[in-house]
């Protein structure tokens, strides 16, 4: 039986599995991870799984990568929103490659790639999914867009592709270390109260992996679906932005309910509605800082700004400027959100702000 059977089997099973059987359904879970993580080394030739038209150099601050069925209006937007000609029509498929187009936007270059259109069954290598998925894990953020005329089965259709690829949207690391060792069997330590994980699972888990020697500690209240992740690893958490599109062609009520879901931008690039506000919800999912460096006893030139990720110190800045900078950087002044009083001395750690001036003093 091939991998792909194995995997239908599986999903058959987990199916017809009452939802009350929790350790039976982990386990077949366990399993089926197991085949899909196989499938994808295989396919993908050892993890790369470019294709030819593909291969787009990374450009800008940050990376966008349009995800979505055929024919949602992916290019439409690329053509509207960036200098990029890319064919849109109404026949699906049109897209066929991976197109980069570039928004400019509050001092910031970010790169938008245009992509074909992903179908059911993509995450097992129909159509150019593996390709697409493989586009969508190097992003910054997905950003999903879906038809406003078409049911919710849509994005959870969707969802289910990219989850089985090993892509988690929206949700963060599960708090589990878990560490492989030579002898000693399994430890497992949770330090919060577990509703789902038993040690009896972990156990049965890995060893269905062939791990027989671990250390596991749970710092969280962890699902069987999390510590799996942990397991298998090699899983992508990305960021990701809902965009219905075409809400020319649906009502009122209807505008209203999409519009209120969580993480979700309602468009019609055909007709231009709401482009500007999804472009500033882009911007800030992305999170990213502009900055202004001056010298001393100079004003800091506000036309030319650094552009660089939320959470950066001026450890980070330093980088950016210059690879040396960090090694003979003695302090810095800063002024804006992030300092104390106007200007505060810092150390190389100290955390960012949007808009902040930064002066470096290096060391004699
Ligand atoms: N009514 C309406 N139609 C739209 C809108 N945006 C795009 N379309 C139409 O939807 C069709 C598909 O648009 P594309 O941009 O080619 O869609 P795509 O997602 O790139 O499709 P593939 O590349 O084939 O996956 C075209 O006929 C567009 O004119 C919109 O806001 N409203
Ligand atoms: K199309
Ligand atoms: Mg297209």
């Amino acid at each position: 039986m091939g991998i792909i059977e194995k995997i239908a089997d599986i999903e058959r099973e987990i199916a017809r599995t009452q939802k009350n059987k929790e350790y039976h359904l982990g386990i077949l879970k366990a399993k089926l991870a197991k085949y899909r993580a196989e499938l994808l080394d295989i396919k993908s030739g050892g993890g790369g799984g470019k294709g030819e038209g593909f291969d787009v150099m990374k450009s800008g601050d940050a990376r966008v990568a349009l995800i979505g069925f055929p024919s949602v209006g992916k290019s439409t937007l690329l053509n509207k929103v960036t200098k990029t000609e890319s064919a849109a029509a109404a026949y699906e498929f049109t897209t066929l490659t991976c197109i980069p187009g570039n928004i400019e936007y509050e001092g910031a270059n970010i790169q938008l790639l245009d992509l074909p259109g992903i179908i059911e069954g993509a995450a097992q290598g129909k159509g150019r999914g593996k390709q697409v998925i493989a586009v969508a894990r190097t992003a910054d953020l997905v950003l999903m867009m879906l038809d406003a005329t078409r049911g919710p089965q849509q994005r959870r259709l969707l969802e289910a592709e990219l989850e089985a690829v090993g892509i988690r949207l929206n949700r963060v690391r599960p708090n589990i270390s878990f560490r492989t060792k030579s002898a000693g069997g399994i430890g497992f330590t949770a330090t919060v109260r577990q509703s789902y994980l038993t040690e009896k699972f972990v156990q049965t888990m890995l060893h269905e992996y062939k791990i027989f020697h671990a250390e596991v500690i749970v710092r969280e209240d962890c699902t069987m679906d999390d510590f799996i992740d942990v397991v298998v690893g090699n899983r992508k958490y990305l960021k990701c932005l809902y965009c219905y599109n075409k809400i020319d062609q649906i009502g009122m009520e209807d505008l209203d309910r999409l519009a209120r879901e969580p993480n979700t931008v309602v468009v019609s690039c055909e007709m231009n509605l709401n482009l500007d506000f999804l472009i500033r919800r882009i911007w800030e999912e992305l999170g990213l800082l502009r900055l202004y460096t001056k010298k001393r006893g100079e004003y800091p030139d506000f036309e030319d700004g650094v552009i660089i990720r939320a959470g950066s110190s001026v450890e980070h800045l330093c980088h950016r400027i210059h690879r040396q900078l960090p090694s003979i950087f003695k302090f810095a002044l800063v002024w804006g959100t992030s300092a104390k009083h106007q200007p505060q001395k810092v150390g190389i750690q100290h955390r960012l702000q949007n808009e902040d001036v930064i002066q470096i003093v290096k060391k004699q």
